[in-house]
């Protein structure tokens, strides 16, 4: 007769194996990987290879606008469905993917908080900050660390006829996005264009957590683990001399300036924020992930454009050409040409929409969970409840349904000279979800497009760019260096920046 601990585990071995079934037939009617019908292993693999984006575009040629990624999961590359996940009124909410990006040990921040009642409150109490409305202007502060910038890359990256200096873009434009979010958020500068040097080892912290940090979100149980205060006590914390752990006494060093008797008070965001009432832990874990959201993206985007603007001689003129002549008509202001201006110029501003949709920074999943009830996709297949659903950015910008045949190619006229008027709605439609929608769209949005177009024009007007060591790699020379956001992943970026003697 069998023993009692023979059949628990034979009756736990059905139930195993019955429920991996029903997952598996569940989502059926979608396409992907056979591995991924049964287990979240695919999404590891991808998730931490370092080349998502290429993995999951493939998914969108091969199995269609929706495919199959996980016994629970799904991503998608339809702004239909994209849209009416993020909108107001979805009943779409955050998946567990979500609780990846809590980064303070005890407290969640506007993006891992998953409850829609206390986001729609934090958020709708974060907007003036994160806008400007409550700030000195967002343009000022950015304007001052530009023309940091520009002694920066002079002083320690340029070159010239003599000599080579590689200038690594990789880091040059992740120090400039440090310093304007510490500058905008707090007032107070990191410094890491003044010390040419990493001061926190933050950069390479990063580095060594994204990978690790897919795999917490795709696997919330770790997450659960990392909670129980035994554990956390083993984590980094304030104390920790280097990385995420300095990032955290930064964070709490800031904060707490703004409490007590004698409290610092400035028109940044986080006095915007300490004036509707946030506790000091909020803001400290609201600090870190400020940090981690508001410097990333934004230097993948600008060093992504720049190195397609630069490696496209007859855009780089172009773009020249239109910046040379509204400098020689005096209509930019020196030393950075204002917002207003460079909205008035059309080939910049197409350049920069171009850049974000070829290079989109952000390519993680950002998965939300379908409502209890299901839901019936726009092409009539069913989304059971509970199923997670990622978006698929690289996939949605490189649509050749939506952009044409030449999706994949860096070329800002698409956004100028398209005569089918129905045909550019929807490519600005799908272009602009880089900035995610609705209720979960990016917050940061208006400083990212500051940094952007003022960065990029003033760049291209006041030095010659020429690439020398992006690796070349296939015909994606530098997607190939890019993991998740591409972010401080896209490294030794040697790139020979020279000034440009008309200037
Ligand atoms: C080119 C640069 C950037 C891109 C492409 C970008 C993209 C995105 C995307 C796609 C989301 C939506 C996430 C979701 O669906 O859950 C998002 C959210 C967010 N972004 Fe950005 N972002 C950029 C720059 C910034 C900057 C500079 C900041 C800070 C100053 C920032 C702050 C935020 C915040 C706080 C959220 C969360 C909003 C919420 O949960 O309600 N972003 N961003």
């Amino acid at each position: 007769m069998a023993s009692l601990s023979t059949l628990l585990i034979a009756g736990l071995v059905v139930v195993y194996v019955t429920r991996l079934i029903k997952r598996y037939y569940a989502l059926s009617h979608f396409k992907g990987p056979w591995l991924a019908g049964f287990s979240r292993l695919y999404q590891a693999r991808v998730d931490s290879s370092g080349d998502m984006h290429i993995h999951y575009n493939r998914l969108g040629e091969n199995y269609g606008s929706t495919a199959r990624i996980g016994p629970n999961h799904l991503l998608t590359r339809d702004p239909v469905l994209i849209k009416r996940m993020s909108a107001a009124n979805s009943t779409y909410t955050r998946s567990s993917w979500y609780n990846g990006l809590r980064l303070h040990p005890k407290l969640d921040n506007v993006v891992s908080l998953r409850d829609e009642v206390s986001h729609a409150k934090f958020r709708k109490s974060l907007a003036p900050g994160y806008s400007g409305k409550d700030t000195t202007p967002l343009e000022k502060s950015v304007d001052e660390c530009l023309v940091q910038l520009f002694d920066f890359i002079k002083t320690h990256h340029l070159s010239s006829d003599k000599k080579y200096v590689k200038a690594d873009l990789a880091r040059i434009t992740t120090f400039f996005t440090l310093d304007v979010i510490s500058t905008v958020a707090f007032g107070k500068q990191f410094g890491f264009m003044e010390s040419n040097a990493d001061p926190f080892g933050y950069i390479e912290h990063i580095q060594e957590a994204f990978p690790f940090m897919h795999i917490l979100m795709l696997y919330p149980e770790i997450n659960n683990i990392l909670r129980i205060p035994f554990i956390q006590r083993l984590l980094p914390d304030a104390t920790s001399k280097s990385g995420m752990g300095r990032a955290m006494a930064f964070a709490q060093d800031v904060v707490s300036e703004r409490f007590g008797s004698t409290p610092v008070v400035r028109k940044d965001m986080l006095g915007s924020f300490v004036s509707k009432g946030f506790s000091k832990t909020q803001l400290e874990s609201e600090t870190l992930i400020q940090i981690t959201v508001g410097s990333d993206s934004t230097a993948s985007g600008i060093r992504m454009t720049l190195y397609n603007i630069a490696t496209n001689p007859s855009i780089l003129t172009k773009l020249r050409h239109e910046l040379d002549t509204a400098l020689a008509a005096g209509r930019l202001d020196r030393p950075v040409l204002s917002d207003q201006q460079a909205r008035r110029l059309p080939y910049l501003q197409s350049c920069v929409r171009e850049g974000l949709r070829v290079f989109p920074p952000i390519v993680a999943q950002l998965a939300k969970e379908a409502p209890p009830g299901g839901d019936v996709l726009p092409d009539g297949r069913f989304v059971p409840g509970g199923t997670h659903v990622g978006w698929n950015s690289w996939g949605l910008m490189h649509d050749t349904s939506i952009f044409g045949p030449d999706a994949d190619v860096f070329r800002p006229e698409r956004w100028l000279h398209e005569p089918d008027d129905a045909k550019l709605a929807r490519m600005l439609d799908a272009q602009g979800l880089v900035f995610g929608y609705g209720r979960f769209g990016c917050l940061g949005r208006p400083l990212a497009s500051l940094e952007l177009e003022k960065t990029l024009a003033e760049l291209v007007l006041r030095f010659d760019w020429h690439v020398r060591e992006a690796p070349a790699v296939g015909s994606a020379p530098v997607a190939e260096t890019q993991t998740d956001s591409g972010a401080e992943e896209q490294r030794d970026f040697g790139i020979q920046a020279q000034w440009d003697d008309l200037q």
